[in-house]
């Protein structure tokens, strides 16, 4: 049977000015899916993220979420973080949960700080600043940050794309237990192996806008 459809998009056309970025894109993100978004430079990945997380609006066509904004994760391209970075890795999972109007966590925001530092395998570096670990463990703080109030949807523009083999399948391994626990994952990256060996669907904006 197929599980629900999460993310429907019809006939999407996103232009800039007078760039077209792409057009005519159709597709289902449905639960479960390990989604992987494909495309050269330029071809707007990073665009149509947006759209699916509400942050922008296509030209024509139609995007329907079947989730709340908040069930989104998003881990961005990597950021390097400057080694001065005064955080620690919890504190900087937990700036994610904090509210204006109460800026400290519940007992069970603190929960879910924990479950996300033993998740992405960082537990043991919980008390360490950020700014002093290397880029494999800080993708995956980066990685705990957006998954710490457990969404439905994660979504991964090139996680691993300055990682070294043995960094990038760590994250990966992450990624891959997280969508075996049902986290429906969209995932952008230019690796031709990551892509054979997780994906399950796979959009390709190449040529998107003949
Ligand atoms: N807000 C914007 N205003 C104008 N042009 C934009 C805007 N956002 C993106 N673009 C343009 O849209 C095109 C697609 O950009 P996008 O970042 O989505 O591509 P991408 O496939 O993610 O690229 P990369 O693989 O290099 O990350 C680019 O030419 C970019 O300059």
């Amino acid at each position: 049977m197929k599980t629900p459809i999460l993310i429907q998009a019809q006939n999407l056309r996103m232009q800039f000015d007078q760039q077209i970025v792409f057009q005519e894109v159709s597709f289902q993100i449905r639960q479960g899916d390990f989604f992987c978004i494909v495309g050269p430079n330029g071809s707007g990945k990073t665009t149509l993220i947006r759209l699916i997380l509400g942050q922008m609006q296509p030209t024509a066509g139609q995007i329907t979420r079947n989730l709340a904004l908040d069930q989104m994760g998003y881990m961005p391209q990597f950021r390097n973080i400057a080694t001065d970075y005064p955080l620690s890795t919890q504190a900087f999972i937990a700036l994610k949960l904090i509210h204006n109007w109460q800026p400290w966590l519940t007992k069970t925001e603190k929960e879910q700080v924990a479950t996300a530092l033993q998740a992405t395998r960082i537990w043991d570096k919980r008390k360490a600043r950020l700014g002093r670990m290397s880029g494999g463990e800080k993708q995956r703080v980066y990685l705990a940050q957006a998954i710490v109030n457990q969404p439905q949807l994660l979504i991964l523009d090139e996680p691993t794309a300055s990682l070294d083999v043995h960094a990038k399948f760590q994250v990966m391994d992450v990624v891959q237990e997280l969508n075996r626990a049902q986290t429906t994952v969209v995932f952008i990256s230019h690796d031709p192996d990551l892509l054979a060996h997780y994906g399950t669907q796979q959009l390709d904006l190449t040529g998107g806008t003949k």
